[in-house]
């Protein structure tokens, strides 16, 4: 069998050499020579699978070790009969540390009272409802977003205009979608932006095109009173530094690059590919994955809940850096820009997940114990 792979894809010969030949390349590289071949094609979201590519060629499965599926045209997968699979959830983890990091620097930075803010979550799937359950177990006040979801189930749903009207921190987690009663390009429009409560914080890290980034920026060079959080662009790989300028945080797409996210893309993908084979998985990511750099942190009885939770966050994940690497990156001409782009993900540092962290707490009282326990860390009492 011959599999053609993203070479960003972690631990491809562990999960799939026993299936035959891997052949790697850069994502943007895959077009129909690369593929000629090939019986399976394992992406990342940066290359466009549809008809242009697999028209006549003897793909049979393609697997995207991502959530988003946006760059597959699946309706044309369907016509040609073959198999798929996304990995649903895999890195969402990665994307709520991301939010809350993003929060905890803008609170630092604004001197803002995350307590006393209302959150707004737009797209309540495998990363908006995981998000909704950290920021309500904290205690903070969430209104959600969701047609799709209040049309199939009742549940405490507002509208995208009340979310705006009403939310000081408003969060995107819907996929990009163009078509549909639903469709989410340019969701949040010229018009919203204008109706965003003046001090609000925005924080996309869905897919660049589910904000009108050109009405964004015009909004934001207007002087708008608002604090803006990016981390996925219109027209990646190139970023336009006017708007990254303009924002609090800008980061190169890397919301859910967790190691642990990435690692469990590959593992859904390497178990959707056994389906599909009629075979039963033989290797499980548990016996694979790495040790952890920061293991346990301890927390001390009278410590102030707002530092611990800052701590922890922020010693798990700190877009800081991200966001530092991004901007050096980008005051350079577009060829070398793009490039730029895509290294800073091809080379990404180390990075765990907060659920993955022990946190012992040395006999801290039940407010302080559920305020961390919120965060999804593993809680060890000590008296
Ligand atoms: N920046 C990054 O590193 C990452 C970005 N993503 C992006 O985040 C997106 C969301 O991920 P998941 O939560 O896993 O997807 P999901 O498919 O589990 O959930 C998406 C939710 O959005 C809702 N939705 C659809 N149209 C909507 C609309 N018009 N308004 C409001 N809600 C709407 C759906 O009903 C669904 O509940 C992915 O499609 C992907 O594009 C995902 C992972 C990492
Ligand atoms: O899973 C998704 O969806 C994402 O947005 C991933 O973070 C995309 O990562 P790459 O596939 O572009 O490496």
């Amino acid at each position: 069998m011959r599999i053609v792979a993203d070479e960003n894809i972690p631990l491809l010969d562990e999960f799939f050499a026993a299936f035959g030949e891997i052949h790697r390349l850069p994502g943007r590289a895959i077009d129909r020579a690369a593929i000629s071949g090939a019986d399976v094609l394992l992406v990342r979201s940066v290359t466009q699978v549809d008809r242009a590519l697999l028209q006549g060629s003897t793909v049979r499965f393609v697997g995207t070790c991502t959530i988003g599926t946006d760059h597959l045209d699946l309706d044309y997968f369907a016509e040609a009969g073959i198999g798929w699979s996304s990995a649903p959830g895999c890195n969402a983890r990665g994307v709520i540390d991301y939010v809350l990091g993003s929060l905890l620097v803008l609170g630092e930075r604004l001197g803002a009272d995350l307590r006393q803010r209302t959150y707004g979550v737009v797209g309540a799937g495998q990363v908006g409802e995981r998000l909704i359950t950290v920021l309500r177990a904290l205690g903070w006040r969430v209104l959600v977003c969701d047609p799709p979801r209040q049309r199939a189930e009742s549940g405490d749903y507002v509208s995208l205009e009340q979310i705006v009207e009403q939310c000081d921190v408003i969060s995107l987690h819907t996929p990009l979608t163009h078509d549909g009663e639903f469709a989410t390009r340019h969701l949040l429009d010229a018009d919203l932006l204008e109706r965003l409560r003046p001090g609000s914080w925005l924080i996309n890290a869905s897919r660049g095109a589910v904000l009108d980034t050109v009405a964004l920026r015009a909004h934001l060079q207007r002087g708008a009173d608002l604090h803006v959080v990016l981390d996925v662009w219109e027209g990646e790989p190139l970023v336009d530094p006017e708007l990254a300028a303009l924002c609090h945080i800008a980061t190169p797409h890397i919301a859910g690059y967790s190691l642990d996210g990435k690692l469990r893309g590959t593992a859904q993908i390497y178990q959707a590919f056994c389906r599909h084979q009629g075979l039963e998985p033989a290797i499980s990511l548990d016996s694979l994955t790495p040790a952890r750099w920061l293991q346990c942190l301890s927390i001390a009885a009278g410590s102030d809940p707002a530092w611990a939770l800052a701590t922890i966050c922020l010693a798990v994940y700190d877009p800081r850096r991200d966001d530092a690497d991004l901007r050096r990156s980008l005051v350079v001409d577009e060829g070398p820009r793009k490039a730029g782009f895509d290294l800073l993900r091809k080379r990404y540092p180390m990075r765990r997940e907060i659920e993955g962290l022990e946190v012992e707490l040395r006999g801290v009282d039940e407010p302080l114990r559920a305020l961390i326990s919120a965060l999804g860390a593993r809680v060890i009492s000590v008296e």
